[in-house]
């Protein structure tokens, strides 16, 4: 942390701010207090690096300077709106206590953002940073399970190709290796794919489907689309107003409007936008936030904005989010994206693996090994992933990689996606042997009794075995609707509740499934 003195004002927007700078304090300018501010700031980031350690205060405050001190307010300043919310979302508490610790008169610690253009470097190194940095989860948001080297490579091609002149209004970072180039299409994904770059291309008043409503389980590539959407939106001749943000990030930036009295200007803000892209609506939270996106969402709709929004499970399976929402995110289109197939995974890998060439030349995974980390890595786009970075680091140690090398190495992957590794069709299988049906009658139309209650029984274990959705489940019980197996799962869970004979029943056909 470098400390600035309050003299360096060309650097800042604000002459007001400037001249606080030079005035701050006991209310006169000159050199003594700027000498004890800037004593000040250098003991709390002493204490600062002391409490993070030196590679988070590496990252994330080595360019953070004092800006202003007037009796009960510092400003600090930073290069890009991405560090300020970063530093704000997580570590203002700390600075702030930390500040407090030294001079109990200060209330508040304001994050401003230097004026001064921000170089493509400086994008790169925060790139670098935050997923050197950032916890697991957050890091993949923002560069993927790539190597830092790749993150920064795509980051550097992609400057190298366009330097946007703009780019999202606010909101979560958007990762530039997202893109629809870097998206691999396959039947799984198509229609999803085909509605995106509709949306993209188009904007909402040549497209018939609002919102857009994506959705599959973990990992098979709904926030690479959502991004994809941004970028492409962003790159667009039409030049529109984007926002793309977490569900989480929605929460966290009313929360803290609503704290500062700011409510007023995020809601003029949100308000002129022409893309609004969602991402992880399933954590959507809280009744004010709620009624907050309800606006939002009734705002933009009515006035044919497009929205794209995508989650974990359909719109109607989110049972946490309020009827509202829940009822206006129903009345767009919802399409799913399942686990991809062989040759889409294989294609996964063959484009990372171009990727990373891009760094290292010489790189080389024969032919078989791709093909069998694609045969038996069938998860997900981020087991891939995964898959791919352990062969690459391997490599180093161990250039000549076999295949029952790779299955040793990769064996913690394989069905990760899947812990229980049960598939509905042994489900279906077990159940019809066990209530002595056959498994045709259990996916037909037929009615009677003695079929309709082992088939409510085989879709309320394929909904509590698998991961899969409720549509899905529909469809391997003979194409019926998402409502028949809502219904049926229901209805097995209120027996199951009064029913000691049944749930014996069910704890051992679940047994039998995994055995
Ligand atoms: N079709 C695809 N083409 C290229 N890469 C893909 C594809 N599907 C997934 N991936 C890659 O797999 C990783 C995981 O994808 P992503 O984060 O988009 O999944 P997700 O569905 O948003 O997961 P979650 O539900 O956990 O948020 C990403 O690095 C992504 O680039």
């Amino acid at each position: 942390m470098q400390g600035n003195t309050a003299t360096s004002v060309g650097a800042y927007s604000n002459g007001d701010d400037a001249l606080k700078a030079i005035t701050d304090g006991s209310g006169k300018p000159g050199e003594k207090s700027e000498t004890r501010h800037d004593a000040l700031f250098e003991r709390v980031s002493a204490r600062l690096k002391a409490q993070v350690g030196q590679d988070v205060y590496a990252s994330w405050f080595g360019r953070l300077k004092l800006h202003s001190h007037s009796k009960t307010v510092v400003r600090l300043s930073v290069p890009t709106t991405f560090l300020k919310s970063w530093i704000n979302n997580r570590y203002l508490e700390l600075i702030t206590s930390l500040f407090q610790q030294e001079e109990p008169e200060i209330m508040k610690i304001e994050i401003l953002v230097r004026t001064a253009t921000r170089s493509v470097r400086a994008g790169i190194e925060e790139a670098v940073a935050a997923v050197e940095t950032a916890p697991a989860s957050q890091a993949r948001r923002m560069a993927g399970p790539q190597t830092v080297a790749q993150a920064a490579a795509g980051l550097t091609e992609k400057a190298q190709q366009r330097q946007p002149s703009h780019g999202p209004l606010f909101g979560s970072p958007l990762d530039a290796r997202y893109t629809f180039d870097t998206f691999v299409e396959g039947s799984s994904n198509r229609v999803a794919l085909a509605a995106a770059k509709t949306i993209a291309e188009a904007g909402a008043s040549a497209v018939r489907f609002n919102p857009l409503f994506i959705h599959s389980s973990v990992g098979l590539g709904k926030t690479h689309l959502l991004q994809a959407v941004a970028n492409a939106a962003l790159a667009s001749a039409r030049s529109p107003r984007v926002v793309y943000l977490t569900a989480e990030y929605f929460m966290w930036r009313f929360a803290t409007a609503i704290r500062d009295n700011d409510a007023l200007s995020l809601k003029e803000t949100l308000r002129n936008i022409d893309l609004l892209v969602i991402d992880d609506m399933q954590f959507l939270q809280g009744n004010s936030i709620q009624n907050e996106f309800c606006h939002l969402l009734n705002m933009l709709l009515d006035s044919a904005k497009q929205v794209v929004v995508a989650a974990d499970r359909a719109p109607w399976e989110l049972e946490s989010l309020d009827p509202r929402v829940r009822s206006r995110l129903q009345g767009g289109v919802a399409i799913e994206m399942e686990a991809p197939a062989y040759e889409m995974r294989l294609e996964i890998l063959k484009r990372r693996l171009e990727v990373a060439r891009l760094e290292d030349a010489s790189l080389e995974i024969p032919a078989e090994i791709l093909n069998h980390v694609a045969r038996s890595i069938t998860a997900s786009g981020r087991e891939l992933e995964g898959a791919f970075n352990q062969l690459l680091f391997r490599r180093t140690f161990e250039p000549n990689l076999t295949v029952e090398r790779v299955d040793e190495l990769l064996a913690h992957l394989v069905g990760a996606g899947e812990p229980r590794r049960v598939r509905i069709e042994d489900i279906q299988r077990v159940v019809a042997k066990h209530y002595n049906v056959s498994r045709q009658e259990l996916v037909s139309s037929r009615r009677t009794r003695v079929v309709v209650m082992p088939r409510q029984i085989a879709m309320y274990l394929s909904k509590t075995l698998t991961p899969r959705s409720f549509p899905e489940i529909g469809r391997r019980f003979g194409g019926r609707d998402h409502t028949t197996v809502l219904h049926a799962v229901r209805k097995i869970e209120d027996l199951i509740a009064g029913d000691t004979k049944l749930s014996h029943e069910i704890e051992l056909l679940k047994r039998l499934i995994n055995e």
